[in-house]
């Protein structure tokens, strides 16, 4: 059973440049659904719309079977936004900034040590509580923001690149937190240039380019289609995903 379906789903930031044009997508419960695409895609923007962040239009995302665009009618579910950017307050303490935001995602007050001792154990940032954040190296920052993502416990995670710019060390951390999630039956949507973390980790994957959605399956049907490639005799999902997306140059 899908936990999120999304029917024609268009958006523009502008009425004159459409960002998505009519996206169709389920996600199965429990699923670690990898959203590929290159730069300029839409992929932060439609999680943004799964999010909450930008309107959702009437009639095209359901979560749980109901339509998500109106707080009226939203089902009651624990979602998360783990954003490409770093969304903590610098000056802080890792500590001050888990607090703070379990306040604001409505964390009981009686539940807000527990939950954040949780977060800290899953992303190994036991020692650093005391740490200020805009002093943490850029692997431990990216672990922050996945621990702040943890905090409401969801049951929908939205992961927007959380792997960029960061240690083999801290990566290897990350991948492993997101795969005992998985394990666990949270359902994952995550966003990633790096083809290898996709297939290692999703069992799901769509390719996008230009606002559409051009391949949409299981891993294992994706990388059945997928050309061979010079470098490695098996067939890979970057060669799949260079042959569908446009070869320009983009950063
Ligand atoms: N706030 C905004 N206002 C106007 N245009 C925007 C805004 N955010 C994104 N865009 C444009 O929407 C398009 C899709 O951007 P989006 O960030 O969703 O793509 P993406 O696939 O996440 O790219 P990346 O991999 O670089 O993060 C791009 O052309 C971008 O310039």
């Amino acid at each position: 059973m899908s936990v999120i379906s999304v029917r024609q789903l268009a958006f523009g930031y502008s009425s004159a440049t459409p960002v998505l044009k009519g996206i169709d997508l389920e996600v199965p419960e429990g699923s670690v659904f990898g959203l590929l695409g290159p730069n300029g895609a839409g992929k932060t923007t439609f999680l943004s719309i799964l999010a909450g962040l930008i309107p959702c239009p009437p009639d095209r995302v359901f979560i749980d079977g109901r339509d998500w665009s109106t707080p009226a009618s939203r089902p009651a579910v624990r979602l998360a936004l783990v954003p490409q950017e770093y969304a903590f307050y610098h000056p802080l303490t890792v500590r001050e900034n888990l607090a703070f935001f379990a306040g604001v995602q409505g964390v009981p007050k009686a539940q807000i040590e527990s939950r954040i001792q949780s977060a800290v154990a899953r992303t190994g940032l036991g020692e650093r509580l005391g740490s200020r954040a805009g002093k943490l190296s850029g692997g431990l920052k990216r672990r922050l923001n996945l621990a702040i993502g943890l905090l409401n416990q969801p049951r929908l995670l939205l992961l927007d690149e959380p792997t960029v710019g960061i240690d083999p060390h801290s990566r290897h951390f990350i991948l492993e937190t997101i795969r005992q999630l998985g394990r666990e039956g949270t359902t994952i949507i995550y966003t990633s240039h790096y083809m290898e973390e996709v297939e290692e980790l999703c069992d799901r994957v769509a390719i996008m380019d230009h606002g559409q959605i051009l391949r949409n399956g299981p891993l294992t049907e994706l990388l059945a289609e997928a050309p061979p490639t010079p470098r490695r005799r098996e067939s890979s999902l970057e060669a799949l995903f260079l042959e569908l997306t446009t070869r320009e140059l983009r950063d």
